[in-house]
């Protein structure tokens, strides 16, 4: 980057707040993906809507290609900075504040943390239900841009479903300011909705309206060991006949067993199962402990459960939750090629058969780690490296066998992404998701947004 571009960053955002040394780079270039060397020209720490829309003007000027970039723990390469751009980091702009009792929603500077927020929710005996393990460092501006999804989907929905309205700074600096707060508003397009779950391609996500709600009732947590997949949906099927479930997760044998002996903890019982369902239930009264245990006696007696524990304290619940949550952690050493899949539920059995065939016969020498929020369809499948195999090798011959995977989501209407998004890593494979009409209106749409297309290029499609 020239010398006139970078003191001109530092006018903006002051000298010290332009970073341009080899440790940063490799900070902000990078996302919790390890595919592609972090490789930013510099990167600016903007600490106002103001600064933003200078430095996204300059941007344009120069044709420079801007990346958004939040606590960067996606999974798709989204906020991978690899060719020379400028990372333009939100995490000063971290307010909350215009807290709203009766609306029940606060602002949030984009660089919020996910986790601050939870805090300042439970603070006033209130929740923001979108959760994940990377909770502890991903901002509600990423979270926004991929509509971050979690554990607790089959409840409560996406990051979408809380977005009460958002600030953007377009590809041109201009400031949208889309939806504020309403609850109802059908004044023509939902623009907020478009730019939710666009990973910066069409802008910077500056600040949002979140919405808040009421925290549930003494969860409890339920671990079951069940003999098959169609077992899972009979179990799923059966409880939620009954009850609201807060959350439908499971994980395969090989997924307990590593992070049992990774983490330190405790196996749910001895009796082993293919898969284990983790479900989460409030318990407004008695009678949910009772409608929980007789449904549990139902599908012990039905043959779709082997065996389970039920928590009996917020400790014991935590250490269960561990036993789904940590599993991606956990692999992350073994740098696993990740497929983050979904069909519709009821398809679910019939579509993991098909994919688990393909794959256990192209990876027989693979260990493969399954986990995922099965209630809403979705699957992580997990690949994991071999120690003494290159990198590259492993990639080529996942990627291979990736295209086979995905013919199989094609034909069951599913997603290539289900909810870590498209960024670098699945835009080969967009099109089994999306028709070719979809994907080009996707391109006008961004040319509307990013005339110049300096934002985020390269992510989601070329
Ligand atoms: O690492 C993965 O494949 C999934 C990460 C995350 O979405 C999860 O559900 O734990
Ligand atoms: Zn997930």
């Amino acid at each position: 980057m020239s010398p006139e571009i970078l003191s001109a960053l530092g006018a903006i955002v002051g000298e010290e707040r332009v970073l341009t040394d080899a440790e940063s780079a490799a900070r902000y270039g990078a996302d919790w993906t390890r595919v592609h060397s972090p490789a930013p020209a510099a990167v600016v720490l903007p600490g106002s809507v103001e600064e933003v829309q200078e430095l996204v003007r300059l941007a344009a000027r120069q044709g420079l290609a801007v990346v958004p970039s939040g606590g960067r723990t996606g999974l798709s390469g989204g906020a991978v900075a690899c060719r020379g751009e400028l990372v333009l980091a939100l995490d000063r702009m971290n307010a909350i504040d215009d807290f709203n009792p009766v609306e029940r929603t606060v602002r949030c500077g984009a660089g919020v943390v996910t986790e601050q927020l939870q805090q300042f929710a439970e603070e006033r005996e209130l929740f923001y239900p979108v959760d994940f393990a990377s909770a502890g460092s991903s901002q509600i501006g990423g979270n926004i841009s991929t509509n971050a999804g979690g554990i607790k989907v089959i409840r409560h929905g996406m990051t979408r479903d809380w977005v009460a309205g958002l600030k953007l700074v377009t590809g041109t600096g201009e400031l949208l300011d889309l939806n504020r707060g309403l609850v109802k508003n059908n004044a023509g397009y939902d623009l907020r909705q478009l730019v939710i779950g666009a990973e910066g391609t069409l802008g910077v996500v500056v600040e949002a309206t979140m919405r808040l709600a009421r925290p549930p009732k003494d969860p409890a947590v339920l671990v079951l060991g069940v003999p098959d997949m169609a077992s899972i949906m009979d179990v799923l099927a059966a409880y939620q006949g009954r009850m609201d479930l807060q959350a439908f997760e499971f994980f395969s044998e090989l997924a307990l067993q590593k992070v049992v002996e990774h983490q330190g903890l405790q196996r749910p019982f001895d009796t082993p199962a293919a898969y284990y369902a983790l479900l989460e239930f409030e318990q407004v009264s008695d009678a949910d402990m009772e409608q929980a245990m007789a449904l549990f006696e139902h599908c012990v007696e039905q043959g779709w459960v082997l065996d389970g524990v039920i928590s009996q304290s917020v400790a014991q619940a935590l250490s269960l939750w561990r036993l789904r949550e940590d599993i991606s952690e956990t692999i992350s050493r073994w740098t696993p090629y990740k497929n983050d899949i979904s069909t519709t539920v009821s398809k679910v059995p019939a579509f993991l058969a098909e994919v688990e065939s393909v794959v256990n016969g192209a990876y027989p020498d693979f260990e493969i780690v399954w986990f995922g929020h099965i209630g809403d369809g979705n699957v992580h499948l997990n690949v994991l490296k071999p120690d003494a195999l290159p990198m590259a090798e492993f990639q080529q011959r996942c990627g291979e066998v990736s295209r086979w995977v995905f013919e199989i989501v094609q034909r069951y209407g599913g997603s290539v992404s289900a909810e870590h998004g498209v960024g670098l890593l699945k835009k080969d494979y967009l099109l089994y998701s999306r028709s070719a009409l979809e994907v080009d209106l996707m391109r006008q749409i961004k040319r509307a947004f990013d005339p110049e297309g300096i934002m985020n290029p390269g992510k989601i499609f070329d």
